[in-house]
């Protein structure tokens, strides 16, 4: 197996997922090469499957460094569920084979704080090493910049670890590096020559909106009924509040309401607090009320809310914590609550730092906070902007400011007056001085500097300093006016955009500025300023049932009631068992088997092995219930909505053809993707695929025929100079000649389409008139020989002729009406056939074969009892028994066949 493949098949049989996202697969190949890697991924990308997949692949320990305890509790649950060996090291570790467990390379996954990573001795390192280390990771790994938002000191020292794991690749994982924390990473880690891969921080999927609040009890009872619409929705919604006064009062509110929510915050207890994420993280608790203590790198993928009552610390801080929720990619929604104090406690959040450079970096992130919540333009646009993305468009369509239009109205008055005293005051001032002037204050500050001799003091009584405010950001966000921070202060100025705006204008005219009216204007002018907004947001956040009938959507519900009986039963969360996405293609798919079963997206060998016979009941059974057939047709991976009929005359034939024809009949995938599909453990040849779909047609399963000839290009021209030669030969039955009489471009697959067609009747009309001629030699060269040789293996050893005739018979043991077409016999005599069928006949006896998948498959499928693997490897004395080991591991692994007593039989 190659390595790409070899990365797919530990995909699908650890993880369930049939396809690496974006920069996967390429970090995976460069740590596996031994280099050094920097990952900048947004939240809940999937960077943890860059150092989860290759321990896997190269039989070697993998490293981790994490900063929280509870975190690795939760991902070495997570990666046992899938029959994964992971442990940690830490003072709550209570097994005290852990770390001998460990030092003698146990583990795949080995997980560890920064502090125990360095207290380890050298003789854990070195007696690892002789084993094999295949990685040291460091996830959260901004932890180790005093630029990123959450700076630890222990995460410095690592670099000690340099020296003795130096020829170990180091990886960094961080999903908020800005340009400065990326350089700091490299350089504090030693990294050498790293690979960086920087992927996009847009979270499509999440909702992001912004609204002002005042402490007050209605608006919490507004939250707190907007919360029970929520969680009666399923899924989880985390609220952070910025101290655990707010924490307890909303806890308290919730409570009375009847909603199961847990507290978390750094003054409970550890036990507590455990319990407490231990309740959330397995959905015993909808809501999870917290200080930003809970959670960091929290992987609980059914989040479907993120509240934030309070303006969090740095737009980092903000983008980390509201992506903890739809990390399973559906639709999910995070609100930010502030007030205008929030924006006060830059002193307090300094408070414990030492460094300059440090509460420099805390001031400005504060200030991007703000900005964040007073924005009126598209929010995602802006986080985007801050990690140094452009978004394309202006309009992201998913923002509160996108979807719900502000009245505007022309300020052009009040801007000028607002500019035009920032500049009169010098321009060094925060915001507080210049609206006081304007609001007409003769304060001694502003006696002292003789700004009430101002000509315009006083203009701006009408509105409130934090109607000028609001002004003030708006225009800040529109780029007329800039905010700096100088050592500890912030100041205000005119930009060059607003001084041309002032220059072209004067106290009595200005060109129009319509500007959006923000929440707090309005609040300011006594109008109704929100709940037409909230009502219409309200919706945002559906349960994502698209496609679903109103049975399908119950036994969606239903399913996640067993998935949760079932972790409970086991001891772990749900989504360990599986994702909530997955139990919704579940529903829909309705496999009826353990192959269909394991095909679906999310569904790992490990659940099928463990679980496969329970839930496949349970599926059954509810199904039954609810009237809805099992193997659903419709596809919810590919998002064909409309089942196609088949065939009542169809017969049954062998499962990888039955699921090549369905992939490619319902799910209307092409032959190309049906051949390379990630859930293989191997692709399969184009022409394989293309045999199995002609042999599916002559069983009577249905076929798109213009679909199929327009994918292989056969064209009209070609059908009907197949047709003539056939005719002229006077004999449908040996190929090569016909293919001699035809032009180079028609490969032995467009004979042998166009034959089967032919003897359905299929009229030629259905064949596309044009061709790509590229495509259609790149399909003959090799499709001459695979494509036969397939048809042959796809037969059981009895129906070649062993003589030395090389008849094989497409459906010579079935009875064929002839409303479905003749019997069809070709003949394979082509050179390269025959040479390769040679070391197929001439092995002694008709048993003597090589061993293939498909041969194997097709043996079995005649020994229903089941076959010992010694009655295996003699019928295919042809291969050594190694060979056929391997080839039943394969389909083992592809859910093709299994194992039981130490007998071989088909899924
Ligand atoms: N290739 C994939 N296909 C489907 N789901 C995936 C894939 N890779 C990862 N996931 C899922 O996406 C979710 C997020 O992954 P992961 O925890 O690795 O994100 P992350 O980038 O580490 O996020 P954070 O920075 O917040 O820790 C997980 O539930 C994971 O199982």
């Amino acid at each position: 197996m190659g390595d790409r493949e070899e990365m797919d098949f530990v995909l699908k049989k650890y993880f369930g997922y049939s396809g690496f996202r974006a920069y996967q697969k390429e970090v995976i190949q460069k740590v596996t090469e031994g280099r050094d890697c920097l990952v900048v991924m947004a939240t809940g990308s999937g960077k943890s499957l860059c150092y989860q997949v290759p321990p896997l692949i190269v039989g070697k320990t993998a490293i981790v460094v994490s900063p929280l305890i509870s975190l690795m509790q939760d991902q070495v649950m997570t990666l046992k569920q899938r029959g994964i060996r992971a442990g940690y090291l830490g003072s709550a570790q209570t097994d005290s084979t852990a770390q001998t467990k460990a030092e003698n390379g146990y583990f795949h996954l080995l997980f560890l704080t920064p502090e125990k990573a360095c207290l380890l001795p050298a003789s854990f390192w070195l007696n690892l090493l002789k084993l094999g280390i295949c990685l040291f990771a460091v996830d959260e790994a901004h932890c180790i910049s005093e630029w990123g938002h959450d700076f630890r000191v222990e995460y410095k020292q690592l670099d000690k670890l340099r020296a003795i794991l130096s020829d170990v690749p180091f990886v960094a994982l961080t999903a908020t590096a800005t340009e400065n924390v990326r350089v700091d990473i490299i350089n504090s880690l030693k990294m050498k020559d790293p690979y960086v891969a920087i992927g996009s921080f847009d979270r499509k999927n999440i909702f992001y909106g912004v609204k002002h609040h005042n402490h007050s009890q209605s608006f919490l009872d507004e939250l707190v009924q907007e919360i029970s619409r929520l969680v009666a929705n399923a899924g989880s919604t985390i609220i952070y509040c910025l101290t655990i006064k707010e924490v307890e009062r909303i806890f308290k509110s919730l409570q009375k309401a009847g909603i199961k929510a847990g507290i978390y915050h750094g003054q409970m207890g550890s036990k507590a607090r455990e319990e407490s994420h231990r309740l959330f993280i397995r959905d015993e608790l909808q809501v999870m009320v917290a200080t930003i203590a809970f959670g960091m790198g929290i992987d609980k993928p059914n989040v479907r809310h993120v509240i934030h009552y309070g303006c969090p610390k740095s737009i980092e801080a903000y983008y980390q914590e509201s992506g903890r929720c739809g990390r399973d990619g559906m639709a999910s929604v995070c609100w930010l609550y502030y007030t205008g104090s929030d924006f006060a406690k830059a002193e307090f959040y300094c408070g414990e730092s030492q460094s300059e450079n440090h509460k420099r970096a805390i001031r400005e992130s504060l200030m991007a906070g703000q900005r964040y919540c007073l924005l009126t333009t598209c929010r995602r646009k802006f986080l985007l902007d801050h990690f140094g993305e452009k978004l394309s468009t202006d309009n992201c369509g998913n923002c509160d400011n996108c979807l719900v239009s502000r009245r505007e109205r022309d300020m052009s008055k009040e801007s000028f007056l607002l500019m035009a005293s920032i500049q009169s005051c010098g321009g060094n001032w925060g915001l507080k001085m210049p609206i006081d002037v304007l609001r007409g204050s003769r304060s001694k500050k502003i006696v002292d500097a003789q700004f009430d001799k101002l000509p315009l003091h006083g203009l701006g009584k009408s509105y409130s300093s934090n109607w000028w405010k609001a002004l003030a950001h708006q225009l800040i966000s529109h780029g007329y006016l800039m905010e700096t921070v100088k050592d500890v202060y912030r100041t205000v100025s005119v930009s060059p955009k607003g001084k041309q705006h002032l220059s072209s204008a004067g106290p009595d005219h200005q060109s129009p500025l319509y500007l959006p009216l923000t929440d707090e204007m309005l609040d300011d002018e006594d109008q109704d300023s929100t709940s037409g907004e909230i009502r219409k947001v309200k919706n945002l956040a559906p349960l994502d049932n698209e496609g679903f009938s109103e049975a399908e959507a119950q036994l969606y519900r239903l399913l996640l009631e067993e998935r949760m009986k079932l972790a409970r039963a086991i001891g772990t969360a749900p989504y360990a068992v599986c994702g909530d996405e997955t139990v919704k293609r579940i529903a829909l798919i309705r496999p009826s088997t353990k192959a269909r079963f394991g095909n679906i997206d999310g569904v790992n060998q490990h659940l099928v092995r463990t679980h496969g016979d329970y839930l496949l009941n349970i599926i059954r059974h509810l199904s039954e219930s609810l009237n809805l057939s099992l193997d659903g047709e419709a596809s919810f991976q590919t998002a064909i909505p409309k089942a196609h009929p088949v065939l009542n005359n169809q017969r049954k034939i062998a499962p990888a053809k039955y699921d090549a024809w369905k992939m490619w009949h319902a799910d209307g995938l092409s032959v190309q993707k049906i051949a390379n599909f990630p859930g293989r453990p191997a692709p399969i040849k184009e022409q394989t695929v293309l045999q199995y779909l002609l042999d599916a047609a002559q069983e009577g399963f249905e076929i798109d025929w213009t679909r199929l000839c327009s994918e292989i290009e056969l064209t009209h021209q070609m059908f009907s100079d197949i047709c003539d030669a056939v005719s002229k030969i006077g004999s449908r039955e040996k190929l090569k000649p016909i293919k001699d009489k035809l032009p180079e471009e028609t490969s032995y697959t467009h004979i042998r389409t166009c034959l089967v067609m032919q003897s359905y009747g299929i009229s030629p009309e259905v064949v596309a008139p044009c061709c790509n001629p590229q495509k259609t030699a790149e399909l003959s060269s090799e499709a001459v020989e695979s494509c036969l040789i397939d048809a042959c293996h796809t037969k059981s050893p009895h129906e070649f002729d062993m003589s030395g005739n090389s008849m094989v018979h497409f459906s010579s043991s079935k009875n064929l009406t002839s409303a479905q077409g003749p019997k069809l016999d070709l003949d394979c005599n082509d050179d390269l056939v025959s040479s390769k069928r040679h070391k197929l006949v001439h092995k002694g006896s008709s048993t003597a074969s090589e061993a293939t998948e498909d041969l194997i498959l097709n043996w079995l499928k005649n020994h229903d009892e089941g076959v010992p693997l010694s009655a295996i490897v003699e019928h295919f004395h042809g291969s050594n028994k190694e060979h056929v080991v391997k080839l039943l591991g394969n389909l083992e692994s592809d859910f093709m066949v299994f194992r039981k007593k130490d007998l071989y039989r088909l899924m």
